[in-house]
């Protein structure tokens, strides 16, 4: 699984984007730049239990493509933050590895973490300071980051999330979305390889969700690799590019998004003012699954042509407004491989 580019550290990288912001280019620091399609996040057999038994992370097989826009997506409780925690070096896994870009974790903590930027369990703010300040303050207590750029470096990145008229306000004025942007901005202080950002949509209002998801895009068409957590399954079908399910600790899928939903079969779906026979006789004929919701009846397709099916229905004197299969999503998927439904509630 692991590409050879990541695995194998090339101490003269042909390209090095952020060649300045090694902090420690003497040490086991240098080399370590996964190439494009690389891996940059890779594990294998990543487990974790936790103190009380409670097994939060079970076996996990993770490849993550550099440039993809990863969506790790999973139920409430499905160990996605387990599995952040052990990546960024915060907790010890119980068994298995890690490597972020192209280097183990925890073990290459120092150097790993410098080249990611990081937006777990929401920021820490002071709300008696301004945006700008707070990011002025988060960066002077970064011991890696040069203070003669730092003012140009912060404007950039209130720049770049689009706070620039909003920096001298303090915090605690902020709206929520604000905050998530003000966070991000954070984490964009220095020139990144990985973002990783745990449900930064958590909590948001639409137009919130939209400014993120929208700044997410940006990010990724810069060619940082985003790795993000969400419990929304349609949150991962609009801007990721790649994703890994789980469920209960393991991994359920992972791979494209488009070629995730297409392994889970559409629904039939008929319009008709005539609801009732229509689901009478799709039953007749073999379809599963029948949903009958207003004018729309949907159903499981039975493998035959679907033209006999239209034309049983016409036959029948049922009145046919509409008659396809919708593409399936990745709750379809997510239905199909676990055969639960997805919890969203949280
Ligand atoms: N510090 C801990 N000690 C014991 N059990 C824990 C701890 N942290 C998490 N768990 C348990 O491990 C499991 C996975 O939790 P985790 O937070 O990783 O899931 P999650 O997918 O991120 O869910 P959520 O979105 O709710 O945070 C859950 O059953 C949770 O109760």
């Amino acid at each position: 699984m692991q590409e050879q580019s990541a695995a194998a550290p090339d101490p003269h990288p042909a390209t090095d984007p952020h060649p300045a912001t090694d902090p420690d280019p003497g040490s086991d620091g240098v080399g370590a730049r996964a190439g494009a399609g690389a891996a940059v996040i890779s594990t294998r057999a990543l487990t974790k239990r936790y103190r009380g038994g409670q097994l939060a992370v079970d076996g996990l097989d993770l490849t993550v493509p550099a440039g993809s826009v990863f969506g790790f997506l999973g139920p409430n409780g499905s160990g996605k933050t387990t599995t952040i925690r052990m990546l960024m070096g915060l907790i010890e896994p119980t068994s298995g590895t890690a490597e972020v870009l192209g280097r183990p974790m925890p073990r290459s903590a120092r150097t790993v973490l410098p080249e990611v930027g990081a937006l777990i369990e929401g920021p820490a703010l002071y709300g008696f300071l301004s945006g700008r300040d707070n990011l002025l303050r988060y960066d002077a207590a970064d011991p890696t980051a040069d203070p003669r750029t730092r003012h140009a470096r912060v404007g950039a990145a209130l720049d770049r999330v689009g706070l620039t008229a909003a920096a001298g306000k303090k915090a605690k004025a902020y709206s929520l979305g604000m905050k998530q942007r003000l966070g991000l901005a954070a984490a964009l202080l220095r020139p990144r390889r990985l973002l990783v950002l745990d449900e930064p949509t958590n909590g948001l209002d639409p137009q919130g969700m939209r400014e993120i998801r929208t700044l997410v895009r940006a990010l990724a068409s810069d060619g940082t690799t985003v790795f993000l957590s969400s419990h929304l399954l349609d949150e991962i079908e609009q801007v990721c590019t790649h994703a890994a399910v789980m469920a209960r600790g393991r991994l359920i899928t992972q791979g494209p998004v488009a070629e995730l939903a297409t392994g889970a079969r559409g629904r039939l779906v008929v319009t008709t003012p005539d609801p009732a026979d229509a689901a009478r006789v799709l039953k007749e004929q073999g379809v599963g699954d029948v949903v009958v919701t207003e004018d729309r009846v949907t159903g499981e397709p039975p493998d035959r042509d679907l033209a006999e099916l239209n034309a049983a229905l016409v036959t029948a004197g049922v009145r046919v407004r509409g008659f396809g299969v919708e593409r399936a999503s990745l709750e379809d998927a997510f239905l199909a491989l676990t055969g639960e439904g997805f919890d969203v509630a949280g």
